[in-house]
């Protein structure tokens, strides 16, 4: 039987509102209390080196307040790898970042500076903190992620959910052969209520994390009727 997916809940587009006046409302750790009372397995959030949304005493806040797994995005940098070190979270997910993008772009080039990110992925693991590598469904990503020693893939899932043809074959092609690297595998970007389900019937898939429309939904549903209702979605993709 397959285990549920779990479901982490991208809190960063909270922050965003909250960022929008300068002001303390809404909370974005109010929010991940909701969404965990809601049913969230875990909470995610993407704190970027321009803090354009979460902030770091957000992070600190979800530590220490947030009774789930938080799984702390980051640049794999030394600046973020130092804050992780300090913060203990349950997981690092490592993102790409460039300063001037709107949101994430591709997934990390892992092949491509692998000497750089094998001691960093060693030194959160050091801290007892899960390592997972976003990267595009690509082979040679996933076995660069793989030598690296990190424990989890996040499948990049935005070109997917932009249409792109032959990314669902993609994604499905790349969790087997990550899985069968003993690399655990998850998936994120770009996920709605409508292309969720083809990638929560593939297989390996044991996480899902999931921000911008659930938290945009929330604002027509509340966050407790969304958070349920992208859970049936999954569960019953999943069963397929
Ligand atoms: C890595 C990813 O796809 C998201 O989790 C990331 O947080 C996107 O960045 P923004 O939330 O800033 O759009
Ligand atoms: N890693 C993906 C994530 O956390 C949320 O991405 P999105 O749903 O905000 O696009």
């Amino acid at each position: 039987m397959r285990p549920a997916i779990r479901l982490g809940v991208n809190i960063d587009h909270v922050a965003t509102v909250r960022n929008a006046r300068g002001g303390q409302h809404p909370d974005p750790v109010a929010a991940a209390l909701l969404a965990v009372q809601s049913g969230a397995d875990g909470i995610t959030a993407h704190l970027r080196e321009d803090r354009r949304h979460i902030r770091d005493t957000d992070l600190e806040r979800l530590r220490t307040e947030i009774d789930a797994p938080l799984n702390m995005e980051m640049a794999a940098t030394d600046e973020m790898v130092a804050i992780a070190q300090a913060l203990r979270p349950h997981a690092c997910c490592l993102v790409p970042e460039r300063r001037e993008e709107l949101t994430t772009e591709g997934g990390l080039d892992v092949a491509g500076q692998s000497d750089a990110l094998t001691p960093k992925v060693h030194a959160l693991k050091a801290n007892g903190i899960r390592v997972s590598l976003f990267i595009d469904p690509d082979p040679t990503q996933i076995a660069a992620a793989a030598a690296t020693g990190a424990q989890v893939v996040e499948l990049h899932t935005g070109a997917y959910a932009q249409g792109r043809a032959g990314e669902l074959e993609r994604l499905q092609r790349a969790a087997t052969q990550a899985a069968s690297l003993g690399l655990e595998v998850h998936a994120g970007h770009g996920l709605t209520y409508e292309n969720v389900g083809p990638v929560a019937t593939i297989p390996q898939i044991r996480e899902l994390n999931i921000g911008h429309f659930l938290i945009g939904q929330a604002i027509f549903d509340g966050l407790p009727t969304v958070i349920a209702t992208m859970q049936a979605h999954i569960s019953k993709a999943a069963e397929h």
